[in-house]
């Protein structure tokens, strides 16, 4: 590469940038989203705005970003470009979603628009958009008036937090600029928008084709009396009340430039910070103290809500991503159940029990969704019993998940109280989140200890205790195999016990039917019963269809190192439903019961099972022998 081109390149860059920023330093900035249906105008308003404006600064702040980064490799202390690559590698699990920003500024104020492009996942991009967003801007056609999409926008941004809206009753030009039309839909959406909490809302008669209350008041409109769009986006306060919280940064990346330096970069999200502070590291709640505040432009005396820097402490602390720095003398809770708001957005639906991914602040933990408590129409904001949430749908829910994290309730701040869930299959962002308030605090709720332990009790037995978990379609044969593998090894002395789905659907999960959901609550409970087994000393044989591969392989995260061996009992659809031992196909073929596996219920296939048997052609003896051998081997 051309070396000196390069450099001249971005010399000429900085000075540009400079000028910029001392331009619009001392400028108040304004984040916002614009929402509405396909054909309310969003794109001919924005491209209006960014044309009467004429300034555009994407390439200016792209180059910034570019520049930051070079700085903060320069003196050789700190890699930022780690944090970056830390982000990138969460882009290509696809956590990230594709939001442009927007970014454009004027003589009174610099601004920020998350455009969503994409219609089909436009909920999806728009919660994005809206969670880092003080006001948005919601569309209507003045032909149309609210439609659900209206309202269900407006809700998903009272839900992320937004208390502004600037509600743009477009293509005025099209109703013959008429002011009943206008007052029509300003007070339809009043109520709407109270009902959902949002108090603030400024309505403007517009026609962003026209450029009429856009950047500049309409003639045509002399009735209106109000700012125009842009002279509202302007002067609007938005500022929340400065948070109460104290000092809190999640903790983005650990940098370790060299050996002498080990930093914990991150944005500061509340409170502020200065050397010689007490923190404390949650939720394994570790003290030290604040040694230095570093950034890409040298040490900083104190550093506050907003600010991207990396903490050195006084001491050598085991700290890790994810973890939150806070102010010792009020920390934030540690919890591991909440109830939340879920909005869910992906094509298949939210199974309570099912383990997602969470994101929260720079934390990755598992959560399951344990109940749903009610989910919200969002056209009549009524609360409607649920057992499952579909695409677009908002549920208010109980949440548990595998570790305590520190967090503030969504309405405290919106960087530890917001989150988001990813499918563990597909890594695709499946919901966005906010904590409302924790059920129980982790530290209320300990692990009994128990004198004569696990290994007491499996040597007792003089076994090496597992789980053999059978999978596969009505008529596999998993229960005449596990059976054959359960006679023998008792009959060679072992402790064993064996759970079929028929057997536990008599008592246990008496409650449970055959809908997704419920087979998920199924296989968990089984999952959960078949370890305290494990834990008792016993080798257990479990025999459910378990179709699903997130709940068989959340069955194995229950178990040690080599203690569950998952057994896949593959035998084709047309075998079993010739076998039909209980002439289940035979009904499910004639519709008499819905919900079969195989017919019109999924059923996915094991990737990586410890034991694949094909039944086909094979004696039952010899199947149940190679599970002996596998169970046997080590
Ligand atoms: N709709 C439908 N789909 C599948 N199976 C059905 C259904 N209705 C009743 N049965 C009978 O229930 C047994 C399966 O229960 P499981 O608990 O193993 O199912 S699951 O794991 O929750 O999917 C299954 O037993 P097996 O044949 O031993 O697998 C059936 O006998
Ligand atoms: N090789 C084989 N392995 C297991 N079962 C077989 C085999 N060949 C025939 N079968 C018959 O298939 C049926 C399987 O039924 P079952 O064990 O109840 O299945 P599942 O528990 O998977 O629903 C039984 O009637 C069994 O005798």
């Amino acid at each position: 590469m051309d070396m000196e081109a390069m450099d001249q390149g971005t010399a000429g860059a900085v000075t540009a940038i400079d000028d910029y920023l001392q331009r619009h330093e001392s400028k108040s900035l304004l984040r916002f989203i614009t929402c509405g249906s396909v054909d309310d105008g969003k794109s001919t308003l924005l491209g209006r705005l960014l044309y009467d404006t004429k300034l555009l600064f994407d390439d200016q702040l792209a180059a910034l970003e570019g520049e930051s980064l070079r700085h903060g490799t320069q003196n050789g202390e700190l890699d930022f470009a780690l944090l970056v690559d830390g982000l990138s590698a969460e882009r290509e699990q696809g956590i990230t979603i594709d939001v442009a920003y927007r970014f454009f500024s004027t003589d009174r104020r610099k601004f920020i628009v998350a455009d969503c492009p994409g219609h089909e996942q436009y909920t999806r991009n728009m919660a994005t958009g809206a969670s880092t967003a003080d006001l948005a801007v919601v569309l209507v056609d003045a032909r149309k008036g609210l439609l659900t999409q209206t309202r269900r926008h407006t809700y998903i941004c009272s839900l992320l937090g937004i208390r502004h809206v600037l509600l743009a009753v477009n293509k005025m030009d099209l109703v013959g600029y008429a002011q009943s039309t206008f007052k029509r839909i300003e007070s339809d959406y009043r109520l709407v928008a109270a009902q959902m909490g949002i108090e603030q809302v400024t309505a403007i008669p517009l026609s962003a084709l026209r450029g009429e209350n856009v950047s500049s008041r309409s003639q045509a409109m002399g009735w209106y009396g109000g700012p125009s769009l842009l002279e509202h986006l302007e002067t609007v306060q938005v500022e929340r009340a400065t948070s109460k919280l104290g000092f809190r940064m999640p903790v983005q990346w650990v940098c370790r430039p060299n050996q002498n330096f080990r930093g914990y970069a991150g944005q500061v999200v509340a409170g502020s910070i200065a050397p010689g502070d007490e923190v404390v590291a949650l939720p394994s709640g570790v003290r030290s103290r604040v040694a230095r505040i570093v950034t890409a432009d040298g040490d900083l005396p104190r550093a506050s809500a907003g600010d991207a820097v990396a903490i050195q402490l006084e001491d050598e602390r085991d700290i890790s991503r994810g973890d939150v720095l806070a102010a010792t003398a009020s920390p934030p809770q540690v919890a591991d159940q909440f109830a939340a708001h879920v909005l869910w957005m992906d094509q298949a639906a939210l199974l309570p029990g099912r383990p997602y991914w969470m994101k929260i602040g720079a934390r990755l933990v598992t959560a399951q969704v344990t109940e749903i408590k009610h989910r919200v129409d969002v056209n009549t904001q009524e609360k409607r019993p649920a057992k499952r949430l579909e695409l677009n749908e908002v549920g208010y829910c109980n949440l548990g998940l595998d570790h305590a994290i520190a967090f503030e309730s969504y309405e405290d701040c919106r960087e530890l109280g917001g989150f988001i869930l990813i499918d563990r299959q597909t890594n695709a962002t499946v919901a966005a989140g906010t904590l409302a308030f924790a059920l129980r605090r982790a530290d209320n709720i300990h692990w009994q200890h128990t004198d004569v332990d696990r290994a007491a009790r499996a040597r007792i037995k003089g076994q090496a205790p597992a789980c053999l978990w059978f999978t596969g379609l009505s008529g596999s044969g998993k229960s005449t195999i596990a059976n054959a593998v359960e006679r023998r090894l008792h009959a060679m002395g072992y402790h064993t016990y064996m759970l079929d789905g028929d057997n536990v659907r008599h008592g246990l999960n008496r409650d449970l039917g055959f809908t997704e959901e419920d087979r998920v609550e199924n296989i968990r409970r089984v999952a959960e019963v078949a370890r305290l087994m494990v834990d008792a000393g016993l080798i257990v044989l479990v025999s459910f269809i378990s179709p699903f591969r997130s709940e068989r392989n959340m069955a194995r995260t229950l178990f040690g190192e080599g203690e569950f061996r998952e057994v896949f009992v593959d035998t084709p659809l047309e075998v079993c439903a010739q076998r039909d031992p209980k002439g289940l196909y035979a009904k499910a073929r004639a519709g008499q019961i819905k919900n079969f596996t195989g017919i019109d219920s999924p059923y996915e296939r094991p990737e990586r099972p410890e034991l694949h048997l094909q039944t086909q052609g094979v004696s039952v003896d010899e199947l149940a022998q190679r599970v002996i051998d596998t169970l046997l081997a080590n």
